[in-house]
């Protein structure tokens, strides 16, 4: 990129998250990710640089152990003219929704991340005149803890993700979907997730998000609509009939070719046999999970086969969230150890590498999965920095990018869906792999004392009808749910 002749009307506002910012080339299939910080916080352009370095490196040399090389895309850092960045945030401001404006693009450093732009990843070679569809998902936690540190039972029945929902229901709708162990779990996770979309579903077309949340007012969320935009995706020759059918047909089909991305083998790893996910303690579902209720109710629970392939991106994430052995409540005590450490002997921090490098050294690091605690601070060091790897994962979202191809067209090196009507190419990468923040840490103790509280306090106020009206559960409640 000739960064000289950079010209803002070139670029365009693409998304936000807590974090950061991201704009998209026009014609190119890159964007730019800048760092976002709350007004008058401003970090100097050298920790700004620092930080970007460490998201690369943890890319780069943590995250493509776990994910491998194809599926995460670690970027590069560009310097750009400033004159050029401030007419871009001029630019992208009225763009932006009014839920992220409580922090600013950082205008100040030049500095940004240059990435492919994953909803127009490209699985072909003449793929730019291709119609290109892109599912994007933020699977959050797939799995119930099993630790024996938990201390509130609940937690060993109810995910997380369900548990937070009730403390979030003032800021945002109370239901959110996923949920699967297996195929027929996905599928109702899936179509649960295209009924509540919230920020964990979004859906590009030619790059252009046309469902989803940009923000918490601005919702696109009309099932007739995606149909109309899908139509020519899944039924190329116009064949079907229009209506309530054409589009329960239709969401059937996406919902098909999201299931075979997500479990569609990807590209080997080396943290592949990590073995992070223990064999058969705990449990494996959701109480508050409707789909659930609803095989009990048909006593068709221990019917249920279990699994996800082990070479998927599901898998791998699992597998990387499953760094959290120790649950939050088995955590926090290592963490006051290390802190402990720390305060004794603050020049060691950066030996203990608490902040950077994530290089190779750090990698290494985390193979060991012992849980023997040897009373040192290499053990409580050890557990802290896989657990921030473990919340990572936890948090990042998935990209499936797909483009329809002839049959003559495919080979064995592109991997292909089929439907009934069309096939796909296509590919499926992991974004949003910042490493937490070690002092996120205490944070997230508090947070989880408070969904805990908060949801047995609600399980208990649900004998009132108008509470139990407010949590209807109709929904499944995490992508990945697995027997651990
Ligand atoms: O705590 P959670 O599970 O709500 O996750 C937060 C996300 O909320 P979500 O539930 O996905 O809407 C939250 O996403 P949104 O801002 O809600 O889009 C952030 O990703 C946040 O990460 P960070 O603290 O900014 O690094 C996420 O925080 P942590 O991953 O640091 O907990
Ligand atoms: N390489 C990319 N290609 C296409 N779109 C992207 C890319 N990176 C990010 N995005 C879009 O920008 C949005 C925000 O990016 P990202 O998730 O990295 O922000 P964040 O602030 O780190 O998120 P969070 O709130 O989860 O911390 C994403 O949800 C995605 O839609």
């Amino acid at each position: 990129m000739e960064v000289e002749k950079m010209d803002e009307n070139e670029w365009k506002y693409h998304g936000e998250g807590n974090q950061s910012l991201v704009v998209s080339h026009c014609q190119r299939c890159v964007v730019l990710r800048f760092l976002k910080s709350p007004p008058n916080q401003n970090k100097t352009p050298e920790e700004i640089l620092h930080h970007l370095q460490n998201i690369v490196d943890f890319g780069k040399h943590v995250m493509k152990q776990f994910f491998g090389e194809n599926d995460v895309h670690h970027g590069e850092i560009i310097q750009l003219p400033l004159d050029f960045v401030r007419q871009l945030c001029l630019k992208i401001q009225p763009e932006r929704p009014e839920c992220r404006c409580d922090k600013d693009m950082d205008t100040l450093s030049g500095y940004a991340m240059c990435l492919p732009n994953l909803t127009r990843l490209q699985t072909f070679r003449f793929a730019e005149h291709r119609p290109i569809l892109c599912i994007e998902i933020k699977p959050k936690c797939g799995f119930i803890p099993f630790s024996s540190h938990v201390s509130q039972e609940i937690k060993h029945k109810v995910c997380r993700y369900c548990m937070h929902q009730h403390l979030k229901v003032i800021i945002k709708s109370p239901c959110f979907p996923l949920a699967v162990l297996n195929k027929q779990r996905m599928h109702f996770a899936l179509k649960s997730l295209l009924q509540e979309a919230q920020n964990n579903l979004k859906i590009f077309k030619n790059g252009e998000l046309i469902y989803g949340c940009k923000d918490d007012q601005d919702c696109v969320s009309d099932w007739n609509e995606l149909a109309r935009h899908l139509k020519p995706f899944f039924f190329p020759s116009n064949g079907l009939v229009s209506g309530p059918h054409c589009t329960r047909t239709i969401v059937k089909e996406l919902i098909h070719v999201i299931t075979m991305a997500l479990l569609s083998s990807t590209d080997t790893c080396r943290a592949g046999d990590m073995k992070t996910v223990p064999i058969s303690q705990g449990r494996s579902y959701c109480e508050a999970s409707a789909f659930n209720k609803e095989l009990v109710r048909n006593g068709k629970h221990k019917l249920e086969s279990s699994g996800l392939p082990r070479g998927c991106l599901l898998y791998k994430t699992l597998q990387a969230q499953m760094l959290d052995m120790l649950d939050i409540e088995g955590l926090y005590p290592l963490y006051s150890r290390v802190e402990q450490y720390l305060e004794e002997f603050p020049e060691e921090r950066s030996t203990l590498q608490i902040d950077g490098p994530y290089n190779e050294v750090f990698y290494e690091k985390l193979l060991d999965l012992s849980l023997e605690d040897d009373g040192t601070v290499a053990f409580a060091l050890t557990k802290v920095q896989q657990y921030r790897i473990a919340m990572t994962a936890k948090d990042c979202s998935i990209m499936i990018a797909l483009s329809p191809c002839l049959q003559d067209e495919c080979s064995e090196h592109r991997p292909v869906v089929l439907t009934s009507k069309s096939r796909f190419t296509f590919s499926v990468s992991v974004l949003d792999l910042d490493l937490k923040p070690y002092e996120s840490i205490p944070h997230q103790y508090k947070l989880d004392g408070e969904i805990v509280n908060y949801y047995l306090k609600n399980v208990q106020a649900k004998e009132d009808p108008v509470m139990s009206s407010l949590f209807k559960e109709n929904e499944d409640c995490t992508l990945v749910l697995h027997k651990v």
